[in-house]
């Protein structure tokens, strides 16, 4: 094996540098994360030549942007704007507060493949999507990408290896075992937890949770992960049998600071949906995909599925694991999680 580092081995580094503010070379571009920007490199990048603010389409519609290109708007950074002001259209916080930012001019035609690469890098890396982009040539020691490879290899889907697996005797089932698995893109573990000692050649009992910190560890008010996470449990401990897949995707993939973002949205009237668009998200930014690879690996080739979410059942049948039954999984409501699981019916297709 090469010691040259893999597409997978430099995307994994660059996400890294862009959390710490490091710019990476994309192309024919320095791409650097507005969140994580300093002054200095702000004015390091300017030096080169004039930078664009790359958004994407979903945070220009909130901005009244034009958008020219598919997916992303390009802002044309103006001679005297300052970090405050980048900040600003990168971050949604301030939007009420100050709303008129405007006007932004984008620019259209070019090659817009670095854009979009940029910008699915930085979603990669759970920061918010908006990118400082300046024309230049390759600058030694800086991470180096081809936006077409990236971007085939940012959607393509990630192999897991099994790495550790033990007894856990656990309050809903005592025979159970924790499974680790591992990304090979230097991404987050996940975990399967597998209840008993369900049969492979039958459906088993399946439950795919997306980590949720604030539910899950703190009992969070606002949404149902802790009290579906304990329900499943409990429920494959009463059958005797069952498998969980504990997914590190939290926030539906953005990430816990940029869900922090999406619940200070939420506190100033907007709806989980409309708050991970206004960050520049979409609703879902989950790889469904992985949980039915470690279906796969686990041995598994059908399930009864614990969801209200029919793209669950679909993701996992398109993915060659067969859902013979859904098995809804109804929480309590309150009043902090009342408008919450009303959105997840009325705009996310939740079955509740
Ligand atoms: N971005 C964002 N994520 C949230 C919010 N509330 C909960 N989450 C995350 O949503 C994920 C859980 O997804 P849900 O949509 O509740 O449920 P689901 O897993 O799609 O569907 P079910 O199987 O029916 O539970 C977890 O990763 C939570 O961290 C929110 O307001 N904004
Ligand atoms: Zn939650």
């Amino acid at each position: 094996m090469s010691l040259i580092p893999t597409l997978a081995e430099t995307a994994s580094r660059a996400r890294a540098d862009l959390r710490m503010g490091l710019p990476v070379v994309i192309g024919g571009y320095l791409a650097v994360a507005v969140e994580t920007l300093s002054a200095d490199r702000f004015a390091a990048m300017r030096a080169i030549a004039r930078p664009v603010l790359t958004l994407t389409a979903r945070r220009a519609e909130t901005l009244k942007a034009r958008v020219y290109d598919n997916g992303l708007a390009r802002v044309q950074v103006p001679e005297d704007a300052d970090l405050g002001w980048l900040r600003s259209l990168a971050d949604p916080a301030g939007d009420l507060m100050t709303p008129m930012k405007g006007p932004c001019f984008t620019e259209r035609g070019g090659d817009v493949l670095p854009h979009q690469a940029a910008l699915a890098l930085a979603k990669s890396a759970q920061l918010l999507p908006a990118m400082l982009m300046v024309p230049s040539t390759p600058l030694p020691d800086l991470t180096q990408m081809q936006p077409g490879p990236l971007l085939a290899f940012l959607a393509s889907e990630v192999a897991m290896t099994p790495v550790a697996a033990a007894r856990l005797p656990l309050i809903s089932a005592e025979r159970s075992r924790l499974h680790i698995f591992r990304p090979d893109d230097g991404g987050s573990e996940h975990y399967a937890i597998e209840i008993g000692d369900p049969p492979r050649d039958a459906p088993v009992l399946a439950r795919l949770h997306s980590a949720c910190f604030t539910g899950d560890v703190l009992g969070s008010l606002k949404c149902d992960c802790g009290p579906q996470l304990h329900a499943a449990l409990n429920a494959m401990g009463r059958n005797g049998a069952g498998v969980l897949l504990y997914l590190n995707q939290e926030g539906r993939g953005i990430g816990l600071a940029n869900k922090m973002r999406a619940y200070d949205l939420q506190n100033q009237g907007f709806d989980t949906v409309e708050a991970n668009h206004r960050l520049g998200f979409e609703d879902d930014e989950r790889d469904f995909r992985i949980g039915a690879a470690l279906l796969r690996k686990l041995g598994f080739h059908a399930t009864r599925l614990m969801t209200n979410n029919p793209r669950k059942v679909a993701m996992l049948q398109s993915h060659g694991i067969d859902v013979t039954e859904r098995v809804p999984l109804i929480t309590q409501r309150n009043r902090f999680n009342t408008d919450y699981l009303d959105t997840k019916t009325s705009k996310s297709g939740h079955l509740l």
